[in-house]
């Protein structure tokens, strides 16, 4: 038979769940950015193992419109929505007293809300890198403390996962302060599983590799069809990109008691993607050019 490559098989279709039915009855889960993308896809597969969610970001219409789509999925507990900008600690705080308010401290934290642009790192404004980095550091941090502090506070444990990166590990060029950002996540995974890990506070980190989706941000799309235009299947490893409800499905695995022993690691979901380095590896095209700039200051 001839030896043909066909890459990692397809996953099981959406509606499948990983986990026994009722994994998640009577816990409540919080994820930011629940409202779109992959945010929504992991908070989709922690309503089907019937938690009870809150689902928080800045843009309230979108919010109730993800609100209602995660209350229709089958087995979902209660679904509550909170516009929120993690980057403001008080309505952090906010956020966590009408959560437990309503449906109870949240057991498990969900830190995927981020922000990202493709840019020469020359071309940064100062508000260009602090709104990325206070976004998906400092906002990460902000929901991070109010967890850990709510349930040392009450005694209980919980769990946190925060969605990186694999340019923690590579670096990030045309992303410069996104990678930056996303290495301060992964080593507040290392750092707190050992900090908070007497308390019962587990953390892990999940990083995506390509998961297209619709609610894609233009500036990101536009990015990778400069980069990778038409066929992105063909450029990794596994013959295929990630489908979101695979990564919901990582995320319900690390929060979940089967997980419990598996702290301050991060798990990378990429078919190999990142692990794709070599000696010869395709030509260099400097980021300006895959970003279609002229010269700088040109
Ligand atoms: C090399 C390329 C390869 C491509 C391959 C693709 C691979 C894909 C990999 C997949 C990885 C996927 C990973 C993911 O998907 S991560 C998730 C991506 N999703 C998001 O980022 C959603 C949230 N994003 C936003 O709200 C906004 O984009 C930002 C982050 C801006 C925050 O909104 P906020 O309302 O807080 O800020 P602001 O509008 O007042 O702006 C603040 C400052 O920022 C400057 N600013 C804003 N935009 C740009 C820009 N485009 N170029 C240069 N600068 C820009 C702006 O001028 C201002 O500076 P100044 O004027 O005051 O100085
Ligand atoms: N898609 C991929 O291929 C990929 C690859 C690697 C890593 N990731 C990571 O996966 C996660 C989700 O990305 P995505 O692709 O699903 O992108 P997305 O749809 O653009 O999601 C970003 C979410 O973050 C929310 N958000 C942004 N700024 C916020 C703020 N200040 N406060 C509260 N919420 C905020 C956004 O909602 P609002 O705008 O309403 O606030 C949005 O729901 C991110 O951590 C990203 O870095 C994605």
């Amino acid at each position: 038979m001839e030896n043909l490559p066909r890459g990692l098989p397809a996953p099981p279709p959406p509606g499948a769940a990983a986990l026994p039915p009722g994994t998640y009855a009577g816990q409540v889960v919080l994820v930011t950015g629940g409202g779109t993308g992959l945010g929504k896809a992991i908070a989709t597969e922690f309503a089907r193992l019937g938690a009870d969610l809150v689902i928080a970001s800045r843009r309230a219409e979108q919010l109730e419109a993800a609100r209602r789509e995660l209350a229709a999925v089958p087995g979902a507990g209660r679904v509550a929505a909170a516009a929120c900008d993690i980057r403001d600690p008080e309505r952090v705080a906010e956020v966590f007293d009408a959560a437990e308010a309503a449906l109870g401290l949240p057991d498990v934290l969900v830190n995927n809300a981020a922000a990202n642009f493709p840019s020469p790192a020359e071309d940064l404004s100062p508000n260009a890198w602090r709104a990325v980095v206070d976004i998906t550091l400092t906002g990460t941090w902000f929901m991070t403390r109010e967890f850990g502090r709510r349930h040392l506070a009450a005694g209980t444990p919980g769990s946190i996962v925060n969605i990186g990166a694999s340019y923690a590990w590579t670096g990030g060029p045309g992303f410069s302060h996104s990678a930056a950002a996303k290495a301060g996540v992964k080593s507040l995974v290392e750092t707190l599983a050992v900090e908070w890990g007497p308390y019962g506070i587990q953390i892990n980190g999940l990083v995506p590799g390509l998961f297209p989706h619709a609610d894609m941000t233009e500036d990101i799309r536009g990015g990778l069809e400069r980069a990778a235009p038409g066929a992105r299947d063909a450029r990794q490893p596994a013959l295929r990109v990630g489908a979101p409800h695979e990564l919901g499905w990582a995320a319900t695995f690390l929060a979940s008691p089967y997980a419990r022993f598996v702290t301050g690691h991060t798990l990378v979901v990429d078919g190999a993607n990142w692990q794709r380095r070599s000696v010869v590896a395709p030509e260099v095209v400097p980021v300006r050019e895959q970003l279609g700039r002229g010269p700088f200051g040109g």
